[in-house]
């Protein structure tokens, strides 16, 4: 067995040790991916910290030292938890992280979504050191609980906190997405999550009586008319006029109403009271303040009896109202450099995309910081949140070498950007 075989097998099992932890809400164990992560650092000789912002959901801070602390640093992010999976619809247990021999694809919830992205930085990190690489810029890594159900008592409270503050952060590189070409996909920004849930009311009667305004009918006309809007904008991605990110999305994602019986549901009583939940997506580009407009004339006006809610605002909101985005021109250094890291490890990329789902990036961009939604994952179907997600073990492998040359070209960047000056006279 060669040198590069067994190094290769180490690296392979640490990742498969990371995937075993099963950190699914709603009960992530967290405590064992810190102690994990922790044991790992601690194989690195990186200082390590557990910043507990609220009890029970440990973050885990890393740092390699730079040798000028003076420059901005450099920020890796990843979130140690991962969505629940519906094991017996899964063809391998979800949290075992087999390897398939024949394929070498590891299955495993948390290997696309990302726990491939957190181990992957550790072991670029682990190879610079071996070729006696030393930063010029200090480099964090931090490993967030929560992102999967917002974010906020993770990233948010961690964006928010001297400690960060101290950290002088310069730039930060957090998730994408798979991609089933032979080019990585990469997000200067992502659109934010309006939960909406919308609620009828209406007079209740016989099943057998035609009469208006019911809750069903009030919400039925509702939901006829978001369809309408979908389908406008779901034929703007369809006719390639838009991409993913750049359409308002919107799904029903519940539906409540009827009266129950033991057997089901009354079936000849309309209900009073009927509502509807909605995941809506809104670019960072988009008129909000229209779509506001349309959900209480159009989706929820009062003359129809109906009220609405937001369960979550996620998008976080400068004081201009606009949710950020990291510039993709000259005026950001950091981009040209990851193209450039990228392609000098015939790495190939898509042109950069608004994410379409939320990440932890939006808590660092809000801070005016350049924030870069990157997995390297080509050649991979996108199967974060579903079943059987997997990530081949050769793609894991050649991830880690673009990492390598990523944070190479970051942590040796010697000038100051015009951002980080700006950001000093502050
Ligand atoms: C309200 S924040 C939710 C964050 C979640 N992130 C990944 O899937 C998402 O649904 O996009
Ligand atoms: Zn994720
Ligand atoms: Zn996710």
């Amino acid at each position: 067995v060669s040198v590069e075989d067994r190094d290769s097998w180490a690296i392979i099992s640490r990742f498969q040790e990371y995937l075993r932890i099963n950190t699914a809400h709603p009960n992530p164990a967290y405590r064992e991916a810190a102690d994990f992560i922790a044991s790992q650092a601690k194989s690195l000789s990186l200082d390590s910290q557990i910043l507990e912002f609220v009890d029970g959901k440990p973050l885990v801070l890393l740092k390699w030292a730079g040798k000028n602390p003076a420059l901005p640093s450099i920020l890796l992010n990843s979130h140690t938890d991962v969505v629940p999976a519906e094991q017996h619809k899964w063809d391998q247990p979800p949290f075992q992280a087999n390897l398939d021999p024949s394929s070498g694809h590891i299955y495993a919830r948390g290997s696309q979504d990302m726990k491939c992205v957190g181990l992957q930085y550790l072991e670029a990190i682990r190879k610079l050191q071996a070729s006696g690489f030393r930063p010029l810029r200090t480099i964090y890594l931090s490993f967030v609980p929560d992102e999967e159900i917002g974010g906020h008592d993770g990233a948010g409270k961690f964006a928010d906190s001297d400690t960060f503050k101290n950290m002088n952060v310069g730039i930060v590189l957090d998730e994408g997405l798979a991609s089933p070409t032979e080019s990585y996909r990469v997000f200067y920004g992502e659109r934010c999550p309006w939960w909406l849930v919308i609620k009828a009311t209406g007079a209740p009667g016989h099943g057998a009586k035609l009469y208006d305004n019911t809750a069903m009918e009030n919400l039925l006309k509702s939901i006829e008319s978001i369809r309408r809007f979908r389908a406008l904008q779901f034929d703007l991605v369809k006719a390639g006029l838009k991409a993913e990110g750049e359409v308002i999305s919107v799904n029903m994602v519940f539906l409540k109403a009827g009266t129950p019986s033991p057997t089901g549901f009354v079936m000849n009583l309309q209900p009073s009271e009927a509502e509807a939940g909605f995941d809506i997506r809104v670019p960072p580009t988009a008129d909000s303040a229209s779509l506001e407009r349309r959900i209480a004339e159009e989706w929820a006006p009062a003359t129809r009896n109906m009220t609405f809610e937001f369960k979550q605002r996620g998008c976080v909101y400068d004081k201009f109202g606009m949710s950020s985005i990291t510039a993709i021109d000259s005026s950001n250094p950091w981009w040209a450099l990851l193209e450039e890291a990228i392609s000098n490890v015939n790495g190939k990329l898509e042109k950069p995309e608004i994410f379409p789902a939320s990440t932890d990036a939006r808590y660092f961009r809000v801070r005016g910081l350049p924030a870069i939604g990157f997995s390297p994952m080509a050649n991979t179907p996108i199967l974060l949140h579903d079943h059987n997600e997997f990530l081949n073990k050769n793609e894991y492998l050649q991830g880690i070498d673009i990492y390598e040359s990523i944070i190479k070209a970051y942590a040796s960047y010697i000038e100051t950007t015009k951002d980080e000056a700006s950001r000093a006279e502050l």
